[in-house]
């Protein structure tokens, strides 16, 4: 019989999951997988469950929760010899990279694609000796994502990080970098760095329009230094996709990525805090199986 992990954040977004989760037992069993579940407790929690779970030789991990908890089920796995198909279950505030796979946000429908969705290989972004599914991003904006107080998003929703967002305009400042991409160079003052794996990032579905799951590339977008005026006003130009034409953006892809920053600066990945630069990025391509939906909707090349 097919062995499934279900790895679960009790506390993240709505706590949808964990009201659901008789349904999705259930379902996985009807399914014919012997499950097991995993309540997360804490940070950590979901990277080592993931981890145990590799090493046990099962056939599916379910990361149920949200971007974070995918984010240590990524990281749990990533450096394991033997790593089972991972399926994801929306549970958490934003769900950028579900959002990017086009998994429902209904946990119902979600467990439908976890049951009759195909398998598809997917890039695995790695910095140092950590790793990242959606984005890595530096720059005094990107630590927003986890300066938000759980119980604030659980009560608001992604409102919180607009609130947040606002607080801290005014601390956002240029930073000095050296950039290697690939063999070219970037050098100079920048307000903002992401490097995305996907076009789905903090709810801003066109900020990296090319960048695919599968194509072993990173889309590395840098704001360069200009006044917060400008930054409010690119904000609203991402939001609509507007943003690529304008001089002060830098939109390249790339597989092996190095910066340098001149100040302490520290890194998000994938919303969550990881260390400070520098650091080199590298897009390990199809690194891991995942379950997407059975229609064409995801962003993936030439594979269906
Ligand atoms: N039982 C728990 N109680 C409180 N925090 C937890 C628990 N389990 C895990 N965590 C923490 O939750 C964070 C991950 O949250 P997750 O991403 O799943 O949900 P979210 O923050 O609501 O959603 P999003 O990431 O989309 O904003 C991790 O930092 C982890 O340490």
């Amino acid at each position: 019989m097919k062995k499934a992990r279900l790895i679960y954040n009790p506390s993240s977004g709505r706590e949808q999951v964990k009201k659901h989760l008789p349904y999705i037992l259930d379902k996985l069993e009807t399914a014919g997988y012997e499950t097991s579940a995993h309540a997360t407790t804490g940070k950590d929690c979901a990277k080592q469950a993931a981890t145990r779970a590799c090493e046990r030789k099962f056939d599916l991990i379910v990361a149920a929760g949200g971007d974070g908890t995918i984010h240590e089920v990524i990281n749990g796995m990533a450096e394991q010899k033997n790593r089972p198909a991972l399926g994801i279950l929306p549970g958490g505030t934003t769900n950028d990279f579900a959002r990017a796979l086009h998994i429902p946000k209904n946990i119902e429908s979600a467990c439908d694609v976890l049951l009759e969705g195909k398998l598809q290989s997917v890039d695995v972004g790695k910095v140092e000796n950590k790793y990242f599914i959606n984005i890595a991003g530096a720059g005094t904006l990107t630590e927003l994502t986890y300066e938000v107080p759980s119980r604030l998003k659980t009560m608001m929703g992604q409102v919180a990080y607009y609130v947040k967002g606002f607080e801290k305009l005014p601390r956002i400042k240029p930073t000095h970098v050296t950039i290697e991409y690939d063999g070219r160079w970037f050098e100079g003052e920048i307000m903002l760095f992401l490097v995305c794996n996907t076009n789905s990032v903090g709810g801003f579905e066109k900020l990296a329009p090319d960048a695919y799951l599968n194509d072993g590339l990173f889309d590395m977008i840098i704001l360069k230094k200009t006044n917060l005026a400008d930054v409010v006003r690119l904000t609203g130009a991402a939001m609509r996709g507007e943003h690529l034409n304008d001089e002060r953006i830098m939109y390249v892809q790339a597989n092996r990525i190095k910066i340098h920053a001149q100040n302490e600066l520290q890194l998000n990945l994938d919303g969550e805090f990881g260390g400070s630069l520098p650091g080199e990025f590298v897009c390990l391509h199809n690194h891991v199986q995942m379950i997407v939906p059975e229609k064409k909707l995801g962003r993936f090349q030439e594979l269906y």
